[in-house]
């Protein structure tokens, strides 16, 4: 569905924020773009919707190229970035200047879920607060029901209750015919949602891998004395948690957190355990 390939990026005079950049991103799943500040992860989202354009390689959605910027691809993708600007008017009176260029826009998603974030139609944005500036464009962007969603730290700016509020109708939306890409620091925010994980690190992706495929290699947990040998990372500000082969232990939950510590510690150990998994299952 969306694919990026050979995918190289820099700001004009500015070092390569993205190097060999080779992702498939595909309906059905809701993925975890990770890395640590400045890596490139809201580059890459806005080279995907045709905001920025790349150096050299392409970005592309069922085939049409981001670099065209053409209705027929951006109809079918919406990025709600971590910054922006909405105009100052009504709520309803965005809905109906925005949603005509949406084909699968659902008025009725969009003002169930304006509803349920206690906001009111009849509001103008621009008096909002940002929390419930972002719940319009998170509201907007799920009844858009693009084939690509794009999310850039949703979560930030939003209360506790509304965080939770958030991962139910996000795990309400998805469906075979899209995917969902949610870029965010706070893993325990929409741990429960992810089921595929990118880490970007030094403009490079390092890891590429569905959780199920994690869950059934690695083992996460307190080791004990005999597994010290076949320890893949530890941590001990995790209290001394582990990443280890599962071999055959029972199936842990992904601890996502030590997970990525693990990766931008030990890519290597990790993605070899990984990779073999994918070979045998041809995943
Ligand atoms: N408009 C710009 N001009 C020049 N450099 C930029 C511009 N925007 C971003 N950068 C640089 O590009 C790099 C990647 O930035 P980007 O915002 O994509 O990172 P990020 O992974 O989203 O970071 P964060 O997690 O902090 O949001 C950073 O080094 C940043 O300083």
């Amino acid at each position: 569905m969306l694919t990026v390939r050979h995918l190289n990026f820099n700001y004009p005079s500015s070092r390569p924020v993205l190097k060999s950049i080779n992702l498939d991103f595909r309906p059905g799943n809701i993925y975890g773009l990770f890395g640590k500040n400045g890596e490139g992860k809201s580059t890459l989202m806005k080279i995907m919707t045709g905001l920025l354009f790349p150096k050299t390689g392409d970005c592309t959605l069922d085939q049409v190229s981001a670099k065209k910027r053409s209705v027929l691809g951006l109809q079918h993708i919406f990025l709600v970035p971590e910054d922006f600007e909405l105009p100052s008017l009504s709520i309803a009176t965005f809905e109906k200047t925005q949603s005509p260029f949406y084909p699968e826009f659902s008025k009725e998603q969009f003002y169930t879920l304006i509803e349920e974030f206690k906001l009111y139609p009849t509001e103008v944005i621009s008096k909002l607060s940002f929390g419930q500036k972002k719940k319009v464009l998170i509201a907007f962007g799920i009844a858009t029901n693009t084939k690509v969603l794009l999310m850039d730290e949703p979560t930030n700016g939003l209360d506790i209750p509304s965080k939770s509020q958030f991962r139910k109708v996000m795990a309400s939306t998805v469906d075979e015919t899209k995917c969902v890409v949610i870029s965010t620091h706070q893993v325990r925010d929409l741990h429960s949602l992810i089921n595929h994980v990118v880490i970007l690190d030094n403009a490079r992706v390092v890891f590429d891998y569905a959780l199920g495929i994690v869950s059934e290699r690695l083992w996460f947990g307190k080791p004990s004395n005999s597994d010290e040998p076949s320890i893949l990372y530890s941590e001990s500000s995790f209290g001394g948690k582990a990443i280890l082969p599962r071999m055959g232990n029972n199936e842990t939950e992904v601890d996502l957190e030590l997970l990525f510590n693990g990766v931008l510690s030990e890519p290597h150990k990790i993605n070899t355990i990984l990779k073999n998994t994918h070979d045998e299952t041809g995943v």
